[in-house]
């Protein structure tokens, strides 16, 4: 081809500077490996899955293995807080709200208590003086994780990127989209401006990680949705505001859907309140723009009609980002079945960025050749089994 390959040999090569690849570029750096970072848009960019202002950090999870390793991700969090010296984290508590003597919801009961995490637990007669403005549905019982809070997201992302760059050895390239990957003892890149060597690759390319998968013979069971991420206005400026100490929330089974409901107290637009749907409907990445349904919206007028009396049940804000979701929802964080030295970090299924420090910290042991720290059997390609189709 006439691109020029690179003279350099990188440790690592990471594709993709979302928080997943960004984090795991920064710990591959800090351990004195040689990393390139690519990404395919000019930074900062909206087009993936780790923009946005705000996202949702908890240790609320059904799962050992998530309370687990978020028990580290928030000393990681707080770690990167110092390093950069900005502000990431807001502790605003996180309710969450689902049928009292249903599955999810005694389970996860169950682990907050196993865990010994700091919960409150909400009778129905004390709900409306705690929380108010929020109508609790008949047969839902209530918690609070009162460690829960807000990642300011864009901040965080900015603020690893920079501390990457300033390791020696960390260099980002973007506006260069990976177009061919060979395989190898040394693994070549190539993009559409350059061709790079590099001892190990990791992958972690969000909604695009099928597309990138393919030059290495491996498709992954990843559906891409597009979420409508929905902000709605105060009939009282405030009402649910950080100031206010209205914290996160998640409503579990809503009446209105299949999947969860979650929101997030008004912040980043004055007298607007973050209110998802935890599913949207399947998209190309390159083509997020042209899928326009709207069911996802029509799910949380009703919601909000019922649960938040105090907005105005019609969006006024409505932004777009993507999930990568796998069949069981949990994470893919594994070395390529063929090539060992290729990491594969994937299908974060709309949960994944509170982890990141510790996903980059796992994915970094991968690329070195490490034993990871934790025991990542829940997030094994060979679950899929029939799912993962190797076209070698
Ligand atoms: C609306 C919404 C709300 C969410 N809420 C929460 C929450 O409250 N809490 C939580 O923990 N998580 C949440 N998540 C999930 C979390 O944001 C994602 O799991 C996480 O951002 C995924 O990061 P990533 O790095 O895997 O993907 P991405 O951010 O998409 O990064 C992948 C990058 O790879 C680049 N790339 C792809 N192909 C190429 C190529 N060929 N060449 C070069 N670069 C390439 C892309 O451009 C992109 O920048 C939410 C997600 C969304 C969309
Ligand atoms: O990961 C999170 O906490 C958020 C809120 C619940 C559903 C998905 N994302």
């Amino acid at each position: 081809s006439h691109l020029e390959m690179s003279s350099e040999v990188y440790d690592c090569i990471v594709i993709g500077a979302g928080i997943q690849g960004s984090c795991t570029a920064y710990q591959l750096a800090k351990n004195k490996q040689k990393t390139l970072l690519l990404e395919q848009f000019v930074l900062p960019h909206s087009r993936g899955s780790s923009h946005g202002q705000t996202r949702v950090i908890r240790k609320t999870y059904e799962e050992d293995f998530y309370v687990q390793m978020m028990h580290e991700s928030y000393e990681l969090w707080a770690q990167l807080e110092r390093e950069a010296g900005v502000e990431l984290y807001r502790r605003t508590g996180l309710l969450v709200m689902g049928p009292e003597n249903g599955e999810g919801f005694s389970r996860l009961k169950a682990t907050m208590q196993r865990h010994k995490i700091p919960t409150v637990f909400l009778e129905k007669q004390e709900f409306s003086q705690h929380i108010p403005n929020v109508n609790l549905a008949d047969g839902n019982g209530a918690l609070i994780d009162t460690f829960a809070g807000v990642l300011y997201a864009d901040r965080a992302l900015r603020a690893v990127q920079r501390l990457f760059q300033s390791c020696g050895g960390g260099v980002i390239k973007d506006g260069e989209k990976v177009i061919d990957i060979r395989p190898g003892t040394e693994v070549t890149v190539t993009t559409d401006s350059g061709v790079y060597r590099g001892r190990s690759l990791v992958i972690t390319a969000g909604p695009w990680a099928n597309t990138l998968l393919t030059h290495t013979g491996l498709q992954l069971p990843l559906k891409v949705v597009k979420i409508n991420v929905c902000y709605w206005k105060e009939k009282i400026p405030g009402t649910y505001s950080v100031g206010q100490s209205f914290p996160c929330f998640i409503e579990m089974e809503p009446i209105e859907g299949e999947y969860d409901i979650y929101g997030l107290p008004s912040n980043e637009y004055p007298g607007l309140m973050k209110v998802c749907y935890h599913m949207g409907s399947e998209t190309e990445p390159d083509e997020r723009d042209k899928q326009t349904d709207r069911g996802d919206i029509d799910i949380l007028v009703r919601f909000v009609t019922r649960c938040l009396p105090g907005l105005v049940p019609v969006p006024a804000v409505v932004e777009s980002c993507m999930y990568t979701v796998t069949p069981d929802h949990n994470f893919v964080l594994d070395s390529h079945p063929t090539y060992g030295n290729i990491i594969i970090g994937a299908g974060f299924s709309g949960h994944g960025f509170k982890f990141g420090p510790i996903i980059g910290k796992l994915l970094s042991q991968l690329a070195m050749g490490q034993v990871p720290s934790y025991d990542l059997s829940p997030f094994r390609i060979q679950r899929f089994q029939s799912h993962a189709r190797s076209s070698l």
